[in-house]
Protein backbone atom coordinates (compact mmCIF):
# COMPACT_ATOMS: atom_id res chain seq x y z
CA UNK A 1 0.00 0.00 0.00
CA UNK A 2 1.39 3.55 -1.01
CA UNK A 3 1.62 6.03 1.45
CA UNK A 4 -0.93 7.94 0.02
CA UNK A 5 -3.47 5.20 0.44
CA UNK A 6 -2.66 4.93 4.07
CA UNK A 7 -3.08 8.63 4.88
CA UNK A 8 -6.33 8.26 3.22
CA UNK A 9 -7.51 5.33 4.93
CA UNK A 10 -6.36 7.12 8.41
CA UNK A 11 -8.16 10.46 7.65
CA UNK A 12 -11.71 8.81 6.68
CA UNK A 13 -11.75 6.00 9.19
CA UNK A 14 -9.74 7.74 12.28
CA UNK A 15 -10.53 4.58 14.99
CA UNK A 16 -7.33 3.48 12.46
CA UNK A 17 -4.88 5.70 14.38
CA UNK A 18 -6.40 4.10 17.93
CA UNK A 19 -5.36 0.82 16.95
CA UNK A 20 -2.96 -1.42 19.28
CA UNK A 21 -1.44 -2.36 15.91
CA UNK A 22 2.56 -1.20 15.47
CA UNK A 23 3.52 1.72 13.18
CA UNK A 24 6.27 1.04 11.45
CA UNK A 25 7.67 2.85 8.17
CA UNK A 26 4.41 4.98 8.02
CA UNK A 27 2.35 2.59 7.79
CA UNK A 28 0.42 -0.74 10.07
CA UNK A 29 1.64 -3.58 10.04
CA UNK A 30 -1.96 -4.99 10.03
CA UNK A 31 -2.75 -3.14 7.03
CA UNK A 32 0.64 -4.47 5.27
CA UNK A 33 -0.40 -7.97 6.15
CA UNK A 34 -3.79 -8.00 5.13
CA UNK A 35 -2.26 -6.16 1.82
CA UNK A 36 -0.25 -9.53 1.43
CA UNK A 37 -2.66 -11.48 2.27
CA UNK A 38 -5.36 -10.06 -0.87
CA UNK A 39 -2.48 -10.49 -3.25
CA UNK A 40 -1.98 -14.32 -1.77
CA UNK A 41 -5.83 -14.51 -2.24
CA UNK A 42 -5.54 -13.02 -5.97
CA UNK A 43 -3.04 -15.97 -6.46
CA UNK A 44 -4.94 -18.85 -5.22
CA UNK A 45 -7.74 -17.93 -7.17
CA UNK A 46 -5.54 -18.12 -10.47
CA UNK A 47 -4.95 -14.14 -11.09
CA UNK A 48 -2.05 -12.10 -11.00
CA UNK A 49 -1.70 -9.93 -8.64
CA UNK A 50 1.01 -7.07 -10.18
CA UNK A 51 -1.48 -6.65 -13.36
CA UNK A 52 -2.54 -3.22 -14.36
CA UNK A 53 -6.51 -3.41 -12.86
CA UNK A 54 -5.53 -5.37 -9.80
CA UNK A 55 -2.63 -3.59 -8.18
CA UNK A 56 -5.20 -1.65 -6.15
CA UNK A 57 -7.25 -3.92 -4.91
CA UNK A 58 -5.66 -4.53 -1.68
CA UNK A 59 -6.43 -0.47 -0.93
CA UNK A 60 -9.89 -0.69 -2.27
CA UNK A 61 -11.01 -4.19 -0.43
CA UNK A 62 -9.63 -3.11 2.66
CA UNK A 63 -11.26 0.72 2.39
CA UNK A 64 -14.87 -1.23 1.25
CA UNK A 65 -14.57 -3.29 4.01
CA UNK A 66 -14.32 0.07 6.25
CA UNK A 67 -17.47 1.43 4.92
CA UNK A 68 -19.54 -1.71 5.35
CA UNK A 69 -18.67 -1.85 8.87
CA UNK A 70 -18.77 1.15 9.81
CA UNK A 71 -21.69 0.39 12.24
CA UNK A 72 -19.19 -1.04 14.70
CA UNK A 73 -18.39 2.84 15.19
CA UNK A 74 -21.55 3.43 17.05
CA UNK A 75 -23.99 2.29 19.31
CA UNK A 76 -27.57 2.44 17.28
CA UNK A 77 -29.53 2.84 20.07
CA UNK A 78 -28.46 6.16 20.84
CA UNK A 79 -30.33 7.54 17.63
CA UNK A 80 -33.44 6.69 19.32
CA UNK A 81 -32.79 8.36 22.90
CA UNK A 82 -34.27 12.07 21.22
CA UNK A 83 -37.91 10.98 21.51
CA UNK A 84 -40.99 13.45 21.38
CA UNK A 85 -44.02 14.37 23.54
CA UNK A 86 -46.76 13.20 21.22
CA UNK A 87 -49.81 11.19 22.30
CA UNK A 88 -50.37 8.35 19.67
CA UNK A 89 -52.14 5.52 20.78
CA UNK A 90 -52.04 3.46 17.82
CA UNK A 91 -49.45 1.29 15.48
CA UNK A 92 -46.50 3.86 13.96
CA UNK A 93 -44.95 1.72 11.22
CA UNK A 94 -41.71 2.41 8.72
CA UNK A 95 -41.61 -0.04 6.08
CA UNK A 96 -38.99 -0.63 3.50
CA UNK A 97 -36.05 0.29 4.74
CA UNK A 98 -33.49 -0.51 2.40
CA UNK A 99 -30.08 -2.11 4.16
CA UNK A 100 -26.84 -3.59 2.74
CA UNK A 101 -25.04 -5.74 5.04
CA UNK A 102 -22.35 -8.83 4.82
CA UNK A 103 -22.91 -11.98 5.75
CA UNK A 104 -20.59 -13.12 8.76
CA UNK A 105 -20.06 -16.42 7.37
CA UNK A 106 -19.08 -15.34 3.85
CA UNK A 107 -18.15 -11.82 3.97
CA UNK A 108 -20.52 -11.24 0.47
CA UNK A 109 -23.44 -8.72 0.60
CA UNK A 110 -27.35 -9.54 1.87
CA UNK A 111 -29.58 -6.74 1.28
CA UNK A 112 -33.46 -6.09 1.18
CA UNK A 113 -35.74 -4.51 3.32
CA UNK A 114 -36.74 -4.27 7.05
CA UNK A 115 -40.17 -3.30 8.09
CA UNK A 116 -40.48 -1.91 11.79
CA UNK A 117 -43.77 -0.96 13.98
CA UNK A 118 -44.23 -0.41 17.25
CA UNK A 119 -47.07 0.69 19.18
CA UNK A 120 -45.82 3.22 21.67
CA UNK A 121 -46.71 3.80 25.42
CA UNK A 122 -44.93 7.58 26.10
CA UNK A 123 -41.81 7.59 23.78
CA UNK A 124 -41.77 8.62 20.04
CA UNK A 125 -38.85 8.91 18.31
CA UNK A 126 -38.37 10.46 15.17
CA UNK A 127 -38.50 8.33 12.27
CA UNK A 128 -35.42 8.95 10.39
CA UNK A 129 -34.20 7.78 13.89
CA UNK A 130 -35.43 4.04 12.88
CA UNK A 131 -33.19 3.81 9.66
CA UNK A 132 -30.17 5.03 11.49
CA UNK A 133 -30.39 2.19 13.58
CA UNK A 134 -31.50 -0.42 11.11
CA UNK A 135 -28.15 1.15 9.02
CA UNK A 136 -26.14 0.77 11.80
CA UNK A 137 -26.35 -2.66 12.40
CA UNK A 138 -26.43 -3.66 9.25
CA UNK A 139 -23.17 -2.44 8.69
CA UNK A 140 -21.89 -5.14 10.16
CA UNK A 141 -20.66 -8.46 9.59
CA UNK A 142 -24.19 -9.97 10.74
CA UNK A 143 -26.73 -12.56 9.91
CA UNK A 144 -29.82 -11.87 9.32
CA UNK A 145 -31.22 -13.24 12.92
CA UNK A 146 -29.55 -11.37 14.46
CA UNK A 147 -30.01 -8.29 12.77
CA UNK A 148 -33.64 -8.42 13.30
CA UNK A 149 -33.34 -8.90 16.92
CA UNK A 150 -31.19 -6.54 17.72
CA UNK A 151 -33.30 -3.74 15.75
CA UNK A 152 -36.53 -5.30 17.94
CA UNK A 153 -34.29 -5.53 21.38
CA UNK A 154 -32.95 -1.52 20.82
CA UNK A 155 -36.84 -0.29 19.96
CA UNK A 156 -37.87 -2.15 23.06
CA UNK A 157 -35.43 -1.12 25.41
CA UNK A 158 -35.26 2.81 24.47
CA UNK A 159 -38.66 3.55 23.62
CA UNK A 160 -40.58 0.84 26.15
CA UNK A 161 -43.33 0.76 24.26
CA UNK A 162 -46.70 -1.43 24.17
CA UNK A 163 -45.44 -3.81 21.76
CA UNK A 164 -43.01 -3.94 18.85
CA UNK A 165 -42.74 -5.96 15.28
CA UNK A 166 -39.64 -6.23 13.47
CA UNK A 167 -39.81 -8.29 9.98
CA UNK A 168 -36.64 -8.67 7.68
CA UNK A 169 -36.69 -9.40 3.65
CA UNK A 170 -33.59 -10.30 2.56
CA UNK A 171 -31.79 -11.83 -0.63
CA UNK A 172 -27.75 -13.32 0.34
CA UNK A 173 -25.60 -13.60 -2.13
CA UNK A 174 -23.66 -16.55 -0.95
CA UNK A 175 -26.86 -18.24 -1.67
CA UNK A 176 -27.68 -16.80 -5.07
CA UNK A 177 -24.53 -16.51 -6.72
CA UNK A 178 -22.31 -19.33 -5.36
CA UNK A 179 -23.17 -22.86 -3.48
CA UNK A 180 -26.44 -23.95 -3.51
CA UNK A 181 -27.17 -21.37 -6.26
CA UNK A 182 -30.45 -19.83 -5.83
CA UNK A 183 -30.97 -16.77 -7.57
CA UNK A 184 -34.53 -15.96 -6.33
CA UNK A 185 -34.61 -17.09 -3.07
CA UNK A 186 -35.99 -14.08 0.11
CA UNK A 187 -35.05 -14.78 3.74
CA UNK A 188 -38.09 -13.38 5.74
CA UNK A 189 -37.40 -13.36 9.87
CA UNK A 190 -39.30 -11.77 12.43
CA UNK A 191 -39.22 -9.98 15.76
CA UNK A 192 -41.88 -9.56 18.07
CA UNK A 193 -42.17 -7.88 21.49
CA UNK A 194 -44.92 -7.16 24.32
CA UNK A 195 -48.41 -6.96 23.04
CA UNK A 196 -47.67 -8.58 19.94
CA UNK A 197 -46.70 -12.15 21.30
CA UNK A 198 -50.59 -12.36 22.32
CA UNK A 199 -52.63 -10.57 20.04
CA UNK A 200 -52.47 -11.97 16.22
CA UNK A 201 -55.01 -9.26 15.14
CA UNK A 202 -52.32 -6.35 15.45
CA UNK A 203 -49.84 -8.72 13.72
CA UNK A 204 -51.95 -9.39 11.32
CA UNK A 205 -52.63 -5.32 10.84
CA UNK A 206 -48.82 -5.14 10.75
CA UNK A 207 -48.46 -7.89 8.01
CA UNK A 208 -51.65 -6.56 5.63
CA UNK A 209 -49.84 -3.28 5.51
CA UNK A 210 -46.38 -3.99 4.94
CA UNK A 211 -48.07 -5.81 1.45
CA UNK A 212 -49.52 -2.65 0.54
N1 LIG B 1 -29.15 -18.73 9.59
C1 LIG B 1 -28.44 -18.00 8.72
N2 LIG B 1 -27.62 -18.63 7.89
C2 LIG B 1 -26.93 -17.87 7.00
C3 LIG B 1 -27.05 -16.48 6.91
N3 LIG B 1 -26.24 -16.05 5.91
C4 LIG B 1 -25.66 -17.16 5.41
N4 LIG B 1 -26.07 -18.26 6.05
C5 LIG B 1 -25.77 -19.67 5.88
O1 LIG B 1 -24.60 -20.00 6.58
C6 LIG B 1 -24.31 -21.33 6.24
C7 LIG B 1 -22.83 -21.60 6.34
O2 LIG B 1 -22.72 -22.97 6.10
P1 LIG B 1 -21.33 -23.77 5.99
O3 LIG B 1 -21.63 -25.18 5.68
O4 LIG B 1 -20.53 -23.48 7.22
O5 LIG B 1 -20.60 -23.03 4.78
P2 LIG B 1 -20.60 -23.41 3.22
O6 LIG B 1 -19.86 -24.69 3.03
O7 LIG B 1 -20.07 -22.22 2.47
O8 LIG B 1 -22.15 -23.64 2.92
P3 LIG B 1 -22.95 -23.52 1.53
O9 LIG B 1 -23.40 -22.10 1.42
O10 LIG B 1 -24.09 -24.47 1.71
O11 LIG B 1 -22.03 -23.88 0.43
C8 LIG B 1 -24.90 -21.52 4.85
O12 LIG B 1 -25.95 -22.46 4.95
C9 LIG B 1 -25.48 -20.14 4.51
O13 LIG B 1 -26.64 -20.21 3.69
C10 LIG B 1 -27.94 -15.85 7.81
O14 LIG B 1 -28.10 -14.62 7.83
N5 LIG B 1 -28.60 -16.63 8.69
ZN1 LIG C 1 -23.08 -16.12 3.47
Amino acid sequence: MTSEQYLLLREKFPHLLNHQSVEENGSLVEIDNFSVAIKQLIILCGDDPKRDGLQETPFRVLKAFLESTEGYREDPKLHLEKTFDIQHKGLILIKDIDFYSLCEHHFSPFFGVAHVGYIPKEKITGLSKVGRLVEGYAKRFQVQERLTTQIAQAIEEVLDPEGTIVLVEAKHMCMCSRGIKKANTVTTTSSIRGIYENRPDLRAEFYSLIKN
